[in-house]
């Protein structure tokens, strides 16, 4: 086996079953810094002026899983109202020991999947058990894949969507099944829920502390530039603020860097056990995404890829 392209048959390869241990188990091993275990640079990430976008490259290697990776993922700010997606990914798996190319595959279901996966890992660190209402601000494809992956591992009695324009947070209600609900600002979709999920391409804060309850778990996923903003300063200065990776948040999250707020862990430190879960308190998980999450999903797709194919 010299090089295979997988491109629409991820969405058949990957499940959240099998994905969301794998993601765990990575984020912890991200957060030892064992250089046998993970390298992973700060994503190099180059302007593309003219199109309003960002080249952003995401090299991984696990030595000890024998895992080499990389991620191209152009993501950019559109237009109110463009149909065209905030983020296009393509996934490459190599050859350690030799270089070569193993396989390519379509990055926007492992980038949609490992995402909310990540969100979702959050929430179970870190959301209070007795958690009844999930609010997600936002209604694309992370709207979607965050929806998908919260329903399927809590039981929310009800779920609140807010969208820019009210026929896009119908649009989505319409595509799930389940206890959802439009809501006309982001205000009515938040007072009140235990779990709120930012899937927005704002640039400016979008929500604001004074309307969390407290106790609440935020998973703040969009805002991946040091001058972008979802979360307000009061709500960054509130809550307890745990992120991905300290280094790319100090380099990417414009909520962090411009609030101020101090990073208290991360996901990796609570499942390593080294940092506490503040569960009793508000907090913010802060995403910016990882290349060792892509590393660990690309290499479950061709594992599954291959067991499908019978290969050796
Ligand atoms: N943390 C991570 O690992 C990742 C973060 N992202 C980020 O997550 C965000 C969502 O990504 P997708 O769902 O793929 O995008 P999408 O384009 O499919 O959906 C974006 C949503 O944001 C809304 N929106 C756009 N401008 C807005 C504004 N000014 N205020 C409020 N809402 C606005 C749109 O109506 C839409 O509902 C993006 O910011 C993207 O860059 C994407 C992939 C990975
Ligand atoms: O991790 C990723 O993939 C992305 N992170 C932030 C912006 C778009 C893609």
């Amino acid at each position: 086996l010299d090089f295979i392209t997988i491109q629409n048959e991820v969405e058949q390869l990957l499940q959240y079953r099998e994905l969301t241990p794998r993601l765990e188990e990575a984020l912890g091993k991200f957060s030892r810094r064992d250089s046998a275990e993970v390298i992973q640079p700060v994503r190099t990430t180059v302007p593309l002026q003219k199109h309003s976008g960002f080249l952003g490259v995401m090299p991984t290697y696990m030595e000890n899983d024998g895992v080499l990776c990389t991620k191209f993922v152009c993501f950019y700010k559109r237009e109110e109202g463009s149909t065209l997606p905030a983020t296009k990914a393509t996934v490459m798996l190599l050859d350690p020991e030799y270089g070569n190319v193993k396989a390519v595959m379509d990055g926007e279901v492992i980038t949609g999947m490992r995402t909310a996966a990540v969100s979702a890992i959050s929430a179970k660190l870190l959301m209070r058990p007795e958690a009844e209402v999930l609010t997600i601000l936002g209604s694309g494809l992370q709207a979607l894949s965050h929806y998908n992956v919260f329903t399927e591992m809590f039981s929310f009695k009800e779920i609140r969507v807010w969208s820019r324009t009210r026929q896009s947070a119908e649009g989505f209600c319409r595509s799930v099944s389940g206890p959802v609900t439009v809501c006309a600002s982001v205000e009515e979709a938040v007072r009140g829920a235990d779990a709120i999920v930012t899937v927005t391409r704002c640039t400016e804060p979008v929500l604001f502390g004074q309307w969390v309850k407290p106790g609440a778990h935020v998973a703040a996923v969009g805002a991946c530039r040091p001058n972008w903003r979802e979360l307000d300063d009061v709500l960054m200065k509130e809550a307890v603020v745990y992120t991905d990776s300290r280094e790319g948040a100090m380099a990417e999250s414009g909520d962090i860097i411009l609030s101020g707020a101090e990073v208290f862990a991360e996901l990796g430190d609570v499942i390593n056990g080294v940092k506490p879960a503040h569960r009793d308190k508000t907090t913010v998980f802060k995403s910016l995404g990882m290349g060792v999450e892509d590393a660990v999903s690309a290499q479950l797709v061709f594992d599954q890829w291959k067991a499908k194919a019978s290969l050796p």
